[in-house]
This record gives C-alpha cells, structure tokens and sequence, in this order.
C-alpha cells in the first residue's frame, strides 16, 4: 500500500478551520480506498508562531516540508500583523523557495450552484486559470528609501525572465491541450506596460506554433475583465501573469458563486519538490471563529492534491461527493446562500462520500 507524507499547514484565520474540515475528509477518502494511506503532519506556523519567534516559521521549515509528498495550506493572514509580511513570511515562502511556478485555479459552476450571471449554468463558465507564481510583480524586487522624508520613494519591479514566462506559458498550452475544447487565452497588459508584457505577447507568438492543435487568443486584462462577465463561455484554459492572475481569479471564483469555493494548486510539475495546495481565499478575519466559514475550496483543492499524488480514482470520488452536496442545496454554506455552517457542510461531504461509496 502506497504511503503518502502531507504537510498540513493551516495558517490563520479561517486557515485552522477549513483545513480541520479538509483533513477530515481527505482522512475519509483515504479509509476506504485500499491502495493508499495519508499520513498527516501538522505545522503551527502563523501569526502566534510570528509572536512567539519573530518569524512567520522556523528557517528551516521549507526544508523540513521537502520530504513531504504534498502540502495542504490554509491562509497566511493575521488581523495584527502587517498583510506583507504575512504573506512573505509563509505563503510567497513556501511558494517561490519550491519553485511551484504554476498556480492552476479552476473556476466553474458546480451542480446546483446559481452564479451571479443570468442564464449561465456549468456548460457556459468552465475555465482554468493559470497563474505564474514565482516571479513577476511577486519577484520581491524593490524597496523603500528615504523613508518617512517628503522625497521618499516606494518601488516595486516586476521581474520577467525567459526561462519563467516560457515555463509557465508552455504549462499552459500543454493544460489546455488536455482538456476537450483545446483553447488558450493570453491575458496581457502590453499597451501600457511596454516591455515586461511585450515580452510575454512575443514568447507566446514564438512558442505557440509548438502547439498547432490548440487555438489560442489574447487579452488585454482591463477588457479580460468584461468578457470574463459578458461572454463567460468564449474562454476556457487563461494564462497569466502572477498578479493579474491573482486579480482575475477572485473575480472568477465571484462568477462561480463565491470565493469560498475556489480551489488552487501551486504546483511543481517536475515533482523533485513538493506541490501545495490551498483554497484561493485568505483569512476572513470577519467570519473566524464563527464557523461557518465554506469549507468547499478546501474540499476541492484537496481533490486536487490527490490527483496531483496519482490517487485519480479517489480524486474522483471527492469531487463527486462535493456535487452531490451542491446538486441537492439542502446543505450549502451562507456564502453560497444556504445557513449551514463548516461542520454541517462538513458533514455533508462526508455522509455523501459513503454513500458514493455504497
Ligand atoms: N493564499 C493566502 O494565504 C491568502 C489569500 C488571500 C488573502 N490572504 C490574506 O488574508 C487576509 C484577508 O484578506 P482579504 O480580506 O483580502 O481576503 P479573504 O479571502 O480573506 O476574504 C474576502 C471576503 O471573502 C469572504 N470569504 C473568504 N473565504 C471564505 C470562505 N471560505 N467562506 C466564506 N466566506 C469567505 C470573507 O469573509 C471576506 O468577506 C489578508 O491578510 C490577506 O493577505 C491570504
Ligand atoms: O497573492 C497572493 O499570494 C495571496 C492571495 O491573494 C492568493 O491568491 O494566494
Ligand atoms: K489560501
Ligand atoms: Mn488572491
């Protein structure tokens, strides 16, 4: 029987909460499945271990997750903590010292879910965004000086390397020649940020002739932005910079319901080092500790984590049981409309999963 090692790192906020949720249902999934066993590690690390030790985590906490197979992550983000170092200090941390480059974020409809557009249904929103999650405007570059004098400067430099833009660009189009409708779209800001972006537009017009079977099409993200709403089903595979993904993303998952459920991978497809998977939400300071924040985009990134380890079949299983939970809508979550909270939703799944089981 296969073993496999997952780091569990909650973070803050909402972070323990879902993550609780989506052990207990990986745990589930794994209990009736023969031919694997999750065997789960947990990490404290977060704001109270930023207070405790001045960090977000220990310095040798990447390496200590190298010898995992997968990472399930909650949220970087403490109501008392600066948002930057938060996010630098554990989540950027992770992300960029593994080198997981893409960051795939499905986005559709499930069954029983009405989005916020009129007449579209899972058939006309099904999309897979895919974020570059190591360099760009999330390179780190910059800094402040003559801080707090009337001169002082603020900068940030989005880095673009060739090697970065023509991975995550060729992880694209092989994506989105995998599934059915073999479409890529390239969201860009090349009239405006003329060289960075033009650099991006160039890459692509040179390697997307390595990829002839699939149609390709690109964007300005101001005008991605309106089709995304007016014209959902003309896209399908989107990719993007690492913050104009972050951006369209959010807005994708409003489009499907509510963030709640937006799942993501930060993915290392050569698999020399671990991937990390998350919901693409962050803390909620306004709902933690109520708990009834949605713990779907936990459930489905989780999915998403055993597809990534091979385990297709109970992958499946998880994704299925999570429909039947939104296809009756007698147990959603309030984001979704419902008053259920994380442990009826929870329970939900979980009764679901055994009677997918049946
Ligand atoms: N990947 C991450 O770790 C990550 C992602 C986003 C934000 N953050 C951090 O989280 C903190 C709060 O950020 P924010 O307010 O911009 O975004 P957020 O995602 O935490 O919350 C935005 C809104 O969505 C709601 N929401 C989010 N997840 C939900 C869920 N599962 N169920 C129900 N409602 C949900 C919240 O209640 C809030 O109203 C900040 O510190 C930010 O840096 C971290
Ligand atoms: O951009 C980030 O890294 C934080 C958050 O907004 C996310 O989507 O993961
Ligand atoms: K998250
Ligand atoms: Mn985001």
């Amino acid at each position: 029987m296969k073993q496999f090692k997952v780091a569990a790192v909650p973070g803050d906020g909402i972070g323990p909460e879902v993550i609780d949720a989506g052990v207990e249902v990986l745990q589930a999934v794994a209990a009736t499945e023969p031919g694997f066993a999750l065997d789960f590690e947990h990490f404290p690390w977060g704001g109270d271990y930023y207070r405790a030790h001045g960090e977000m985590m220990p310095e040798d906490g990447v390496d200590t997750l190298r010898a995992f197979d997968a990472i399930l992550f909650g949220s970087a983000g403490d109501p008392k903590i600066p948002d930057h170092v938060t996010l630098w200090g554990l989540r950027l941390k992770i992300c960029q010292t593994l080198d997981q480059y893409a960051n795939v974020r499905p986005a559709r409809l499930l069954p029983g879910i009405t989005g916020p557009l009129a007449n579209v249904g899972s058939e006309e929103l099904d999309w897979v965004i895919v974020r570059e999650n190591s360099e760009g405007e999330y390179a780190g570059a910059g800094g402040r000086v003559h801080v707090g004098l009337p001169e002082e400067v603020g900068l940030d430099v989005a880095i673009f390397t060739r090697p970065g833009v023509e991975r995550i660009q060729r992880f694209a189009f092989e994506l989105a020649r995998s599934r059915p409708r073999k479409k890529l779209t390239l969201v860009t800001k090349s009239n405006a940020q003329r060289h960075g972006m033009v650099f991006w537009d160039s890459i692509f017009e040179r390697i997307r002739g390595d990829y002839p079977d699939v149609e390709t099409d690109k964007m300005l993200v101001d005008a991605m932005t309106t089709r995304m709403v007016l014209d959902p089903k003309s896209l399908d595979t989107i990719v993007a910079t690492n913050l104009h993904a972050d951006v369209l993303s959010d807005l994708a998952a409003a489009l499907t319901g509510s963030l709640g459920i937006a799942p993501t991978g930060n993915l290392r497809p050569e698999r020399d080092m671990p991937s990390m998977f998350e919901p693409i939400h962050g803390s909620a300071f306004d709902i933690t500790g109520k708990g009834v924040a949605n713990p779907i985009g936990t459930f489905w990134s989780s999915a998403m984590l055993l597809d990534h380890l091979g385990e297709r079949a109970a992958a499946g299983r998880l994704m299925a049981a999570i429909e039947r939970v939104t296809a009756e809508g007698n147990v959603l979550p309030r984001d979704l409309g419902g008053k259920a909270t994380t442990r009826e939703v929870t329970d939900a799944v979980l009764s679901s999963l055994s009677r997918g089981n049946a």
